[in-house]
């Protein structure tokens, strides 16, 4: 048992503002014990603080200053934790601060620099590294992720789940049972055999904890996050088992209810804006007091699963994470308070030792075997029933070879059945009488051959001469043989423990096939296929989390592609592009390296067989067993093989570091890149429902620029930094659209109004594409006669089949038209682009990067006859919820708007009839409108006035 109490460590985060130094101080030199001490500036204690104290001095097992690298961190705090739970101990690391004050940094780790791994990956590449090493026993590790918020277990590494928020992941309930254990319902265990494998358990994690937070919902500044490494070992054969948890755990932010300012609350005891971290400091209060027997750990979720962390059977350490700035004085006052709470709290760590129930039951279940028969044996209880064919097949095989084994002391096992004794002795009878008989007739025959005719002395000498040297030949073949038989299975075990160690070391895009040694091409082929499914399995989870880029549409991947382009974060994920091609050719380099000395290896054994032949050769001609002189030349060989295998051993080890490294770097840029998407996807939302909410408030009308003339293109840089946004999805609704009520300039046209359905039903037409209107209709209501065609009961409906309607280029052509918001100022030659875009039947808009740039709009633009023209809210506009939908119907309401005002100038409104699949209608310049000859295949009703 270890009694210990807890550790605390701070942390102080860099600053950004120079004058923040000088708040605080750190003396290394207290006899052992360094001590923090902060300085409470003079305009804040001033009037402010009871006892007017001016600094604070906290003590801790070490403080960490601004400059602190995160391998310092691991090695000072979580490598002497990692140890522990090897041993078989539990461990808890947990990072306790205000928000921002580096928990997740700490903990985790920044996602910019494969230096900023935090302690979670240099803790698992620790331990996976030691596993490795210790071959005296076996060990199974498993890892868990779990998420308390608001009192709310969630399992972050469900992967039957795709969660977009947190609700979606499972939840997590405790259990008690009756000794008090906490058992976690819901909480899934992942086995993880590689050091590769637990990261990507991490990163997923991660990636669910992000996704699943909203900009509302600050998940990391408000739950807690406990990454648990479940360890297990075993001695070969033993039945006893350790298992060991480590809990890696990022609290929420510390922070207490009445920050407002430096008034009367600055420095007392305020109350935590997450309750379970005021739980937590009542089990810390309540620990820290000698004569408490009640500990209320059952408060809340978190104390009840870190139970055994605080107070009971575990190695705990705490981090004070601080942010000594000015305005943070408070907070970073109180996380000192806590810790030094927490630093009376005395744990108990025990070895977690339990007899494995199924090897206990296997062990015994054979010694009953044993006992059984031996009493059987004793009481002449003999099994009567012959032996099997098997159990005779097997019986032999042990007699063969106890008869074939040199050696006196080995021994015949068969047990104790008597059955199998007796078929023994059979046995070594039948050999023994088969010998006699032979020797009896060899004998027979040399006394025959001798009487026949006596040898003599010079035949004998040298047929005996013949027979020594036929002997030595026979031991020398034996020795070589022996020899032969010791290097294969070197060279076997030597190749097996290569190729685990590199199928772990590298999953070998970097390594390059070898020329020489097919099963090396083999391997690599082996190790490439492997990492593809690697790569895949990372990617697709990506794709799967972010549930992005497989059904993007072209616009959509346009404008991400110009956010990706434009994102800040894009500066690091390039910059860690060239780390890791830096990395990669550095590692395609030593894969070469590698392979080269492998084939040296491979032709420097050959060289020295056939030297130890040609010896062995010289050594039968010259008549003499073993060659007088050492082999200069074969140990020449042999020093070569052993440089060269230390060279090995040498890149190989720096191949596996730099692989580890590529796998983070790896790690950190799709955690950049889910979180570019994520942020996309927000943005994207956002310009959707900005379309949308912005509209019932303000004049739609803000957000329509003039329509762009034909012979008048408005010309704008190509290398504005707006994107393409596709609204085409298609849906299975119909939407019903009313027009806006128009009057002021248009008095003697009442409001007409556009029904517009679209139909995306297959049995209706199968070609009809993303956002094509199936059927539309222009109605005028009542009214005279008036320039757009239409009469005082006018109605012009028509229904054109989807097969028909809106083939591209024109459809898109106009509805980009419709929308001079959108083109104004495009050249001719961004038309252009965009056909090609159109060909793909998308739809534009074309929102800033920046939301709030877009939603005001430019609205200097407008025309005096835009301004003039009411609009009806269209918060009266019936919405589907679907917010490309949604869009569209905005879209084109707006394009309508634009007609209306337009509908004093008819031949501007041509353009529009094709969008409205009404390519078989001719507009005239007054305003009439004819029906083609041809159409009448497309149109199905047509009801004009
Ligand atoms: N020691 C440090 N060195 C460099 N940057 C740091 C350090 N500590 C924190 N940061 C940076 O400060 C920012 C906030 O840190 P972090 O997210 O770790 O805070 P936190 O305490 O976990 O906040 P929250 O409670 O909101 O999760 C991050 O951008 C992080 O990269």
């Amino acid at each position: 048992m270890v009694k210990q109490t807890i550790q605390i460590f701070a942390r102080v985060k860099p600053s950004m503002r120079k004058q923040q130094q000088g708040i605080y101080s750190i003396d290394e030199d207290e006899k052992l014990t360094p001590s923090l001490e902060i300085l409470l500036p003079r305009d804040l204690a001033d009037g402010f603080v009871n006892n007017k104290r001016e600094n604070y001095r906290f003590k801790f097992q070490r403080i960490f200053d601004q400059d602190a690298k995160q391998e310092i961190i691991f090695e000072i705090i979580a490598k002497p934790v990692a140890e522990s739970v090897l041993s078989g101990y539990n461990g808890t690391i947990f990072a306790y601060g205000q928000t921002g004050s580096g928990k997740t940094f700490t903990i985790t780790g920044g996602a910019e620099r494969y230096s900023d791994r935090g302690i979670i990956p240099r803790t698992l590449s620790y331990i996976f590294e030691q596993l490795q090493k210790d071959s005296s026993k076996i060990y199974t590790t498993h890892i868990s992720y779990l998420e308390i918020y608001n009192e709310c277990g969630y399992d972050l590494l469900d992967p039957r789940h795709e969660a977009s928020k947190l609700e979606d992941l499972p939840k997590v309930t405790i259990l008690e049972d009756p000794d008090q254990n906490i058992h976690l319902k819901n909480l899934s265990l992942h086995q993880a055999t590689t050091e590769e494998e637990a990261l990507n358990l991490l990163f997923l994690g991660d990636t669910n904890r992000m996704i699943a937070e909203t900009p509302m919902n600050q998940a990391s500044t408000r739950s807690h996050c406990i990454f648990t490494i479940h360890l297990t070992s075993k001695e070969p054969g033993s039945a006893t088992v350790r298992h060991a948890k480590l809990h890696l755990v990022d609290l929420a932010g510390s922070e207490r209810v009445a920050k407002t300012g430096v008034g009367g609350l600055l420095l007392t005891e305020a109350k935590y804006i997450n309750l379970s971290l005021h739980y937590l400091e009542q089990v810390i209060i309540a620990l820290s007091e000698k004569h408490r027997t009640h500990i209320p750990y059952r408060n809340s979720m978190m104390t009840s699963v870190l139970r055994d962390s605080l107070g009971g059977n575990c190695m705990t350490t705490m981090i004070a994470t601080l942010s000594l700035e000015k305005r943070n004085i408070d907070e970073s006052i109180s996380t000192c308070r806590f810790a030094q709470r927490v630093a009376l709290i005395k744990n108990e760590a025990v070895l977690n030792e339990e007899i494995d129930p199924r090897l206990m039951i296997i062990r015994l279940q054979k010694e009953i075997s044993d006992l059984k028969t031996e009493l059987a044996m004793a009481t002449g209880e003999w099994k009567t029933e012959e032996l099997s064919k098997a159990e005779l097949l097997q019986l032999e095989k042990l007699i063969a070879s106890f008869l074939e084994d040199q050696d006196p002391e080995s021994r015949l096992e068969v047990g104790a059945d008597m059955r199998k004794i007796h078929h023994c002795f059979h046995h070594f009878k039948k050999l023994l009488n088969d010998k006699n008989t032979m020797k009896n007739t060899i004998s027979s025959e040399t006394t025959h051959q001798a009487c026949q005719e006596p040898l003599k002395d010079e035949e004998y000498t040298k047929l005996r001469d013949l027979l020594k040297q036929r002997d030595n030949e026979i031991n020398i073949l034996v020795n070589m043989l022996k020899k032969e038989k010791k290097k294969t299975q070197d060279a076997l075990h030597l190749s097996s423990k290569e190729m685990s160690e590199t199928r772990t070391a590298q999953n070998s895009p970097f390594i390059p096939k070898s020329p020489a040694g097919q099963s090396t091409a083999v391997s690599s082929a082996l190790y490439q296929a492997q990492d593809l499914s690697t790569c895949r399995r990372r990617s697709s989870l990506l794709h799967k989390k972010t549930g992005m880029r497989e059904e993007m549409s072209l616009g959509c991947q346009e404008a991400f592609e110009i956010f990706k382009r434009d994102h800040a974060d894009s500066v690091t994920i390039d910059d860690n592009k060239q780390i890791l091609k830096q990395r990669f050719s550095e590692a395609k380099a030593l894969g070469e390296s590698i392979n080269e000395t492998r084939n040296k290896i491979g032709q420097l054994k050959d060289a020295i067989t056939q030297r130890h032949l040609q010896q062995v050769a010289l050594g039968i001609s010259e008549n003499s067993v073993t060659p007088s002189m050492p082999d200069l030349q074969e140990e020449k060989l042999r020093a070569q093989l052993e440089e060269e295998k230390t060279r090995y051993k040498m890149t190989f080890m720096r191949l596996k570091a730099l692989k580890v490294e590529i796998e983070h770097l790896q790690l950190l840029m799709d955690k950049a890149k889910v979180k570019l998407q994520k942020e996309f996807q927000v943005w994207w939302t956002e310009e959707a429902n900005n379309l949308q909410a912005n509209s019932p408030t303000t004049n739609p009308q803000e957000h329509l620029k003039p329509l762009p003339q034909q012979d008048q293109p408005q010309l704008v840089s190509k290398k504005r930094r707006n994107v393409g946004l596709l609204l085409g999805k298609s849906t299975h609704q119909a939407v019903m659209l009313n027009g806006p009520n128009t009057s002021g300039e248009l008095p003697d046209v009442d409001p007409p109004s556009v029904s517009m359905q679209r139909s995306s039903e297959t049995t209706q037409g199968q070609q009809c594409g993303q956002g094509k209107i199936a059927s539309a209709s222009l109605e005028c209501q009542q009214g005279p006669a008036t320039t757009d065609g239409c009469t005082d009961t006018g109605k012009l409906k028509v229904i054109v089949s989807p097969k028909d309607s809106l083939e591209p280029p024109y459809n898109l052509m106009s509805q980009e038209r419709m929308e001079g918001d959108v083109y104004q100022g495009w050249e001719p030659e961004d038309v252009v682009d965009n056909l090609d875009v159109c060909d793909r039947n998308a739809r534009r808009i074309i929102p800033s990067p920046c939301p709030s740039q877009y939603s005001q709009g430019p609205s200097g633009s407008r025309t005096q006859l835009q301004d003039s023209i009411p609009e009806r809210p269209m918060s009266s506009i019936p919405l589907t919820g679907d917010s490309q939908t949604d869009s569209d119907i905005l879209a084109f309401i707006k394009a309508r708007q634009s007609i209306l005002q337009k509908k004093w100038l008819p031949h501007s409104l041509s353009f529009l009839l094709p969008i409205c699949g009404l390519e078989g209608i001719r507009l005239h310049v007054d305003g009439a409108l004819e029906l083609k000859e041809n159409c009448h295949a497309h149109i199905r009703q047509l009801d004009c006035h």
